[in-house]
């Protein structure tokens, strides 16, 4: 029996987690999970998943909780996570956190012999650089989530040999494929949160729509596959059949495809090297689609993806200026306070403003991610 520790069970990937957990009882267990502020919904999971140990983002949550089920013990805030993630009894830590926040729970799990399974990309794109020596020096195993690196994951089979000639990462082109850069002045959020093929929470919908998702995954696939940014291609693939894709040396091309269901990343990392069967999955048959679609990404009119290649590539601290500045102006859109192109907007402005250092410390991190955030928030006269 897996012992696992659920972080973000309110949230997509963590509900979605839940259900493949519910299909294989007898192998899975969630001993440990933990909500953000969604207390309704973390009380309806708490009916069918046990756990003894949770954690919730405010205190106020905790005490409410803790007087109310006396037999679980409730923990709260970023010292909660740790606390939960690090429990002995955990064996794997799937972190569905959204954002910086979950960068503290991923590295103290690894240092406590956790694996990971790893939702959390923002953990890799901004600190990648401590977060690979740390599972090679405490010998977990780091399993992709996300499903276009669980796809070069399953392309690879697990192994890497140094064959690879590029990894081929495919985008949907997000809500906004089609329009041009003057129609993407006026979209609203309402349309924004419209994906075509996934049904995901708000902040990885916005960034599907700028492509700063797809910004943030080629970073995380620097990291995950020790590869140049020359050797990552982005490739919009509007069906999201195919979900990645690794050239290796001899040109062959090796690619994973299904139909869009993030419960088979979720339950591969879980039962890897092993496959189980995933109840409800649908077959993919493609000789009902027929036709897929391919086509190159226009860096002009997205481009918050040249922003990612450009902060990737750099390094050091400007991830973590390009992640800081857009989880804020994505929030900032999402509350309707500024349009969709001020979000790439505020990003630039605050890599352009940065005072770069190389190979930053967790602390100089946490010190960055909130002068990213300040400075998108003085730019818009919130603070
Ligand atoms: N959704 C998807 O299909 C995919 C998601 N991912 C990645 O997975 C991660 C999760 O995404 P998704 O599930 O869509 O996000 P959601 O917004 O749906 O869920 C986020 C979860 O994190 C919790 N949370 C938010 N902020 C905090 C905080 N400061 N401290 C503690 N907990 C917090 C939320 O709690 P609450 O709601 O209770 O407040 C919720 O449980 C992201 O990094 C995303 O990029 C990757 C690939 C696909
Ligand atoms: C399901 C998943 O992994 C998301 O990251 C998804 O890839 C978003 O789609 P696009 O960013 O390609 O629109
Ligand atoms: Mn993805």
């Amino acid at each position: 029996m897996k012992k696992i520790c659920v972080l973000g069970v309110t949230g997509s990937i963590g509900q979605q987690t839940v259900d493949v957990v519910k299909h294989h009882c007898d192998e899975f267990e969630i001993v440990a999970m933990s909500a953000g502020k969604n207390i309704d919904l973390l009380e309806k999971i708490m009916t069918v998943i046990h756990a003894k140990h949770i954690c919730v983002q405010t205190q106020e949550d905790q005490e409410y909780l803790q007087r109310k089920y006396k037999d679980i013990h409730f923990y709260w805030g970023q010292e909660g996570l740790i606390q939960i993630a690090t429990l002995q009894q955990v064996d794997i830590v799937l972190n569905a956190i959204v954002g910086f926040a979950g960068l503290m729970p991923t590295m103290k799990a690894i240092q406590a012999h956790k694996d990971i399974a790893l939702a959390n990309k923002e953990t890799l794109v901004v600190a990648g650089h401590l977060i690979i020596p740390l599972v090679k020096e405490y010998g977990v195993k780091l399993l992709p989530v996300d499903s276009e690196h669980s796809a070069i994951f399953q392309c690879l089979n697990g192994e890497y040999h140094g064959e690879i000639h590029k990894i081929i990462l495919t985008a949907s082109g997000g809500s906004f494929r089609q329009k041009s850069r003057q129609e993407l002045e006026h979209v609203t959020v309402e349309d924004a949160l419209k994906h075509p093929n996934w049904s995901m929470g708000a902040k990885i919908t916005i960034d599907s729509a700028t492509l700063f998702n797809k910004g943030l995954e080629v970073m995380e696939a620097r990291w995950l596959f020790d590869v140049h940014y020359d050797d990552i291609e982005v490739l919009i693939h509007p069906e999201s059949i195919i979900h990645s894709m690794v050239e290796y040396e001899d040109t062959a091309v090796i690619a994973q495809l299904g139909t869009p269901d993030m419960r088979l990343p979720i339950q591969y990392a879980l039962t890897y090297p092993h496959r189980f069967p995933l109840l409800g999955g649908k077959r993919l048959s493609l000789s009902d689609i027929g036709t897929l679609h391919f086509e190159k990404p226009d860096f002009h009119r997205f481009h918050a993806l040249a922003l990612a290649y450009e902060a990737g590539r750099k390094g050091g601290s400007m991830p973590c200026v390009l992640n800081g500045a857009n989880e804020q102006a994505n929030a900032l859109f999402l509350a309707k306070k500024i349009s969709f192109l001020d979000i790439e907007k505020y990003v630039e402005e605050a890599m352009r403003a940065h005072h770069w250092i190389d190979h930053p410390s967790l602390a100089q991190l946490i010190e960055i991610d909130q002068w990213a955030r300040n400075f998108v928030l003085e730019r818009v006269g919130e603070i």
